[in-house]
């Protein structure tokens, strides 16, 4: 039987925050000036897994979003005139500086999101790889000359879009703005990132750490409680001056962004939800099932928009798969991010948590000892469950249909071929990432291909990489990020120049 938690939340005295020098204390950075919330109050940061506050952030609003887009648009003229190879050193500066703060990062991602150290540790590293990437990328970006007209030359140059709003979720606090604010400043873009209300300290430690390396203005921050986000987007979206908005988020949210985007004709991106199969083949290595499995599914306690949210499993080996699983599952452990040997952190708030818990049915499978631990540890705490799913039923459970974001393992058996699994797989309105375990490969290729998503591992649970485009297809978004010329391309023009009359 599932208990449910009493809403309750404990508030503790300030938590032992490390005092990471990477923080400066109710203030943001616009404009190159760190500024307090004149206007306004800061807003509490708290810790997932205690309730206490972290930290504080100014709750800005439309208009410090103004004076930010100023900000931008007064540095961006000479940013974009700045050589593709000076912009490189000067990210390749802000990487080095990121890498060399690791563990602080780390620590104060942990704290403020939840996820284990472990994972914090690796995110850094993901995060910091972006930056590389289009510290690299930036100065390749050319364009092509067509020479084979006698009274012409025809040419393409590549030109930097112009100031761009970047909208970030809390999961991956320094990724996903350095997925974005990479690509984005190597274009020659400056940008304006209004980070999650709950994890705005790591997005201005970045910051912190960008300023030694970019000029004033080309990265400004624009920190907000989640009443004042809907202001903070609606002044990016209408603003003339914001040529190019990227959003990571929910669909809902994204859905609503496109939208008010649409009066000034933006550049858009949008990486939305998702709802990943996990498809497992009746000729899959169980071990290897099982091991991408538990990589993809409890990544941050399942609140990743990639992570496996409904695992199809052939029925010649599900009561296989399900056993082993369920043994792979046994071994988490739940705890405080920074604990020692934690694998399974709080969810990012109680309304999080609470959401999830609701997607559990009474009859889900759970281990007694995640029960306890949840309980004694508190209401951002879900132990992880595993619902048996009949696909012949007219309805599917909520937790099947739904995006879970949490720790919650709904699973069905399949019969019948390859195109049956392929069909229910994509009977759902989101196509972000989606995964196949199988033994012969070429069979795998060609349900991947198959597969109404923008991505898929095939006998691999952990996908994301900046070498690689990132995004979704139908209501998982628009646009891709990272990868070879298709992240950098969100945030440049390709303008076509003909020199006529020449008669060479
Ligand atoms: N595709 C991806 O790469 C990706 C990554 C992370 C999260 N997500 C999705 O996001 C959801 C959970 O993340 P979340 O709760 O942070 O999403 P969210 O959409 O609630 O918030 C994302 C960001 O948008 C801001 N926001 C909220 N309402 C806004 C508005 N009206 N105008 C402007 N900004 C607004 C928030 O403050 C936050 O910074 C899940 O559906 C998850 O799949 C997708
Ligand atoms: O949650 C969404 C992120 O984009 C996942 S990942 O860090 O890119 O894998």
């Amino acid at each position: 039987m599932m208990r449910r938690f009493v809403r309750t939340r404990r508030f503790g005295t300030r938590a032992d925050v490390d005092e990471t020098v990477l923080v400066v204390p109710g203030k943001t950075l616009i404009g190159g000036e760190w500024v307090g919330a004149q206007k306004r109050a800061v807003f509490p940061v708290f810790d997932p897994a205690t309730g206490d506050v972290v930290g504080s952030a100014p709750d800005m609003g439309a208009a410090e979003t103004e004076i930010a887009i100023d900000a931008a648009s007064s540095a961006l003229e000479s940013w974009r005139r700045t050589s593709p190879r000076d912009r490189s050193r000067r990210l390749r500066q802000w990487h080095d500086s990121i890498v060399e703060r690791r563990e602080e990062l780390a620590r104060l991602m942990t704290l403020e999101c939840g996820k284990p150290l472990a994972e914090a540790r690796g995110e850094v590293d993901y995060g910091a790889s972006f930056v590389e990437w289009f510290a690299e990328e930036g100065p390749r970006c050319v364009g092509s000359v067509d020479a084979s007209c006698s009274d012409r030359r025809m040419l393409t140059t590549r030109q930097a879009v112009g100031c761009a709003g970047l909208i970030t979720p809390w999961n991956f606090p320094l990724g996903m703005i350095t997925r974005k604010a990479g690509a984005a400043l190597a274009a020659g873009c400056t940008v304006v990132v209004k980070p999650a209300e709950d994890t705005p300290l790591t997005a201005l430690a970045l910051a912190k750490l960008a300023e030694g390396a970019l000029p004033p203005g080309a990265l400004n921050v624009v920190t907000a409680a989640r009443a004042n986000a809907p202001a903070v987007g609606e002044v990016l979206c209408a603003s003339p001056v914001v040529r190019a908005l990227s959003f990571t988020g929910s669909t809902e949210v994204g859905k609503r962004l496109y939208a008010q985007c649409a009066g000034t004709v933006k550049k858009l991106g949008l990486e939305l939800g998702g709802n990943a199969p996990f498809v497992v083949l009746d000729d899959a290595d169980l071990d290897l099932a099982v091991e991408c499995a538990m990589a993809s599914k409890f990544r941050y306690s399942g609140q990743t928009c990639v992570c496996a949210d409904r695992f199809l499993v052939h029925d010649a080996v599900f009561d296989d798969f399900e056993d082993r699983l369920l043994r792979a599952i046994r071994k988490l452990e739940i705890g405080r991010g920074l604990d020692d040997g934690v694998t399974l952190g709080p969810l990012i708030n109680q309304r999080a948590a609470d959401r999830v818990r609701s997607l559990i049915p009474d009859d889900a499978a759970v281990f007694d000892k995640h029960a306890a631990a949840a309980r004694a540890l508190g209401p951002t705490f879900v132990a992880p469950a595993l619902v048996r799913v009949d696909l012949d039923l007219d309805h599917p459970p909520p937790c099947w249909d739904n995006e879970n974001f949490g720790p919650v393992v709904p699973l069905a058996r399949f019969r019948g071929d390859d195109d049956a699994v392929i069909e229910i797989a994509n009977r759902h309105a989101t196509g972000l990432a989606a995964y196949v375990v199988a033994g012969d490969l070429r069979r795998a290729w060609r349900i991947a291909e198959r597969l109404e998503t923008g991505m898929c591992g095939v006998n691999q649970g952990i996908i994301s990489t900046a070498t690689m485009p990132f995004g979704g297809v139908k209501e998982s978004g628009i646009g891709r990020e990272g990868g070879i010329g298709f992240g950098i391309s969100e945030y440049l023009e390709d303008k076509y120049l003909c020199f006529g009359n020449l008669h060479f």
